[in-house]
């Protein structure tokens, strides 16, 4: 379920090298900027695009995330979650667009210790031990001697699999299993955490185990970017990013959200926002004769049980 982060090769360290002409915001690259690295959020995007074929699966994302924070990157089984999670890791190239990453362009060389990234597949090896696992990607980081077995026995112990150390990772609970992977993404002290749905599938107990190891690393400082489109999930974040269908929707703390919407919690929130930005998709598709995917007569009126049950017949929160 881990990759360490990738190492892009010379070339492609050199071509994603950053270019302070690619951003005119306020937000510059500090590789070459007197900047100090403090002030400038862990991530800033601008106007992601990601097409694939004619379909765009981003369009036009831009947020924020502070240092320090837990941020969760909420949204419906395919609105674009994955796409946006390589984006600020540096594997998924925008169509349009740009992604800041403590002060470098995504992907930028200085960041291969930086980031951690913990991806929905697994890719640790069932057939190892914790520690051998740990052991191998650590070596493929370039650790080596103490410093490496320093890190092993620091990452076992941050993710409490001490008593599972010597176990072949098949053997190991799905939960335990996610603990190797987020081990794995710890080994360099990563200042930015990114996690594909690192509780998918697991028990609410689980979870909530894990939760604890994310929000123990937040409070050492360790940044958080975590998805999932269990909303419940929301309540354990600093800061929500909700998306829906490649689009933005919110980037808010939850209180705000909920002020905001006068909702009653973030999933109510999340549907009002969803009805907001249906009705005004409908107005504009009116206006333009066309309406892409949608039946402009069920929105008429956004608030209606029928049009709402409409709308979500598509991709339903669970
Ligand atoms: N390699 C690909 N080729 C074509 N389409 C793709 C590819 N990868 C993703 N997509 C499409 O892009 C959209 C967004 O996918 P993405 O994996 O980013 O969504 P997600 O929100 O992470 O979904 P999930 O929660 O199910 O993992 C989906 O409609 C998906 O089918």
């Amino acid at each position: 379920m881990t990759a360490p982060f990738p190492r892009p090769g010379r070339a492609e360290a050199a071509r994603r090298g950053t270019d302070p002409t690619k951003l005119s915001g306020a937000v510059q690259n500090t590789e070459h900027s007197a900047a100090p690295a403090g002030d400038l959020p862990a991530v800033a995007a601008y106007g992601l695009t990601v097409n694939r074929g004619t379909r765009p699966v981003l369009r036009n994302v831009s947020f924020t995330i502070p240092r320090g924070r837990i941020v969760g990157l909420l949204g419906p089984s395919g609105c674009g979650k994955t796409t946006l999670l390589r984006c600020v890791v540096g594997v998924q190239e925008p169509d349009a667009g740009h992604v800041q990453v403590l002060g470098h362009s995504a992907g930028a060389w200085p960041l291969r210790t930086r980031v951690g990234y913990v991806t929905q597949a697994p890719s640790v090896y069932a057939d190892l031990t914790v520690l051998e696992n740990l052991r191998y990607f650590a070596a493929a980081l370039g650790m080596r001697g103490w410093r490496r077995e320093d890190a092993v026995v620091r990452v076992v112990k941050e993710v409490d699999l001490v008593a599972y150390a010597d176990q072949p990772v098949a053997r190991l609970s799905g939960g335990q299993y996610s603990r190797v992977s987020l081990a794995v993404a710890l080994l360099n002290r990563p200042d930015l955490l990114v996690m594909d749905e690192p509780t998918v599938g697991l028990d609410p107990m689980v979870r909530r185990e894990l939760w604890l190891v994310f929000q123990r690393l937040a409070e050492q400082g360790t940044t958080l970017l975590v998805s999932s489109h269990v909303m419940d999930e929301a309540d354990r974040c600093d800061r929500l990013l909700l998306m829906r269908s490649g689009r933005l929707l919110a980037s808010a703390d939850r209180d705000s959200l909920l002020k905001h919407t006068g909702c009653a919690d973030v999933e109510e929130a999340f549907l009002h926002l969803v009805r907001v930005a249906a009705a005004a998709e409908a107005r504009a598709a009116r206006r333009h004769d066309a309406v892409d995917g949608l039946s402009p007569h069920l929105l008429d009126q956004p608030g209606a049980p029928d049009a709402e049950r409409a709308f979500f017949a598509a991709d339903t929160l669970t």
